[in-house]
């Protein structure tokens, strides 16, 4: 059987997805996956993420699909544009990890039990926003690098940082999650739209292929995953926008609910607005637009900044 190409970026997390992604793959179907390593421009850049804009990660996998270099590319759903290219299709959305972030800090402390002036690193303008809004006396900074190299600030011989934020579902799939000291609470820190959650893209017109992924699929991470991502898609905050949307299921009365839970902080932690709304998982994209257009309507834009 020809191999199955599968695309990925060469850091340590994507290749951790991707092999993943590939077991699965080979154990649905039987056929074996070849893993190709496609360099995308932000590997590349040192610049911070917030400047090099939209879907900077993704689009040299992209360009691959379409011309046929790799069949199958496997993305981090959250670092993905809203918009899909017609010529690709999401076929798969795998169980995702814990969507919450998570604070790796010395001494095994917590948030709330970090010195006076502790200096926290973390990379979104979402998680900035949240931290701040919390008002503890702690220093927040930017920072970027992979995930290794954030957690090296904080527990490596040359540490200049108290604590990092960071997803732990990164965290965890590097088989670090035991140097996590606290999984922040939703209500202190919501995750980004589709944080944890796996795309599994492949060509439109490749019908075959697009059935035989669909064995990967989670129908309640994608129940999930699209309330969120239609929140963040109405908004049309930009990526590096402060904007968070965690959707949980539960089993309700009448079968399966969908609550979502929004929220759009502006950067300096001064202003946030929080809503949420439930609903059935078939309506998962209407819940995430009419969430969106309450946040709108209680003035979410005047919070977002300059967009992307
Ligand atoms: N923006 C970078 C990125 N993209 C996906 C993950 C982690 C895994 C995930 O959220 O699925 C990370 C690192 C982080 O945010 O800490």
């Amino acid at each position: 059987m020809t191999p199955l190409r599968l695309g990925t970026r060469g850091s340590k997390l994507a290749l951790a997805q991707s092999g993943l992604v590939a077991a699965a793959f080979t154990a649905a179907t039987g056929r074996p996956v070849e893993l190709v390593e496609i360099t995308t421009a932000g590997d590349r850049s040192t610049a911070p993420v917030a400047q090099l804009g939209v879907g900077v990660f993704v689009s040299a996998l992209r360009d691959a699909l379409v011309e046929r270099r790799i069949d199958v590319a496997v993305h981090s759903y959250k670092d993905l544009p809203t918009a899909v290219p017609a010529a690709l299709h999401i076929a798969a959305i795998p169980l995702r990890e814990d969507p919450r972030d998570a604070l790796v800090a010395r001494d095994g402390r917590t948030l709330t039990d970090l010195p006076d002036g502790a200096l926290v690193g973390t990379g979104a303008v979402r998680r900035i926003a949240q931290l701040n809004a919390l008002r503890l006396p702690l220093r927040v900074t930017p920072i970027r690098g992979n995930v290794d190299t954030r957690i090296r600030r904080v527990l490596g011989p040359e540490a200049d940082l108290d604590a990092v934020v960071l997803a732990r579902a990164g965290i965890a799939r590097l088989g670090r999650a035991d140097e996590i000291t606290e999984t922040l609470d939703p209500m202190l820190m919501l995750p980004a739209p589709a944080q944890g959650a796996l795309a599994v893209e492949c060509r439109h017109d490749d019908h075959d292929l697009v059935e035989e992924l669909g064995a990967l699929d989670d129908g309640p991470t994608r129940a999930a995953v699209t309330a969120e991502r239609a929140l963040l898609a109405t908004l049309e905050a930009g990526c590096s926008a402060p904007v968070a949307a965690y959707a949980e299921l539960a089993e309700g009365d009448d079968g399966d609910e969908i609550y979502l839970r929004g929220a759009v902080i502006s950067p300096d932690g001064e202003r946030a607005i929080r809503l949420s709304r439930t609903g059935t998982p078939a309506a998962a994209a209407e819940i995430g637009k009419a969430l969106a257009a309450e946040l709108l309507d209680r003035g979410a834009d005047t919070l977002f900044g300059s967009k992307e």
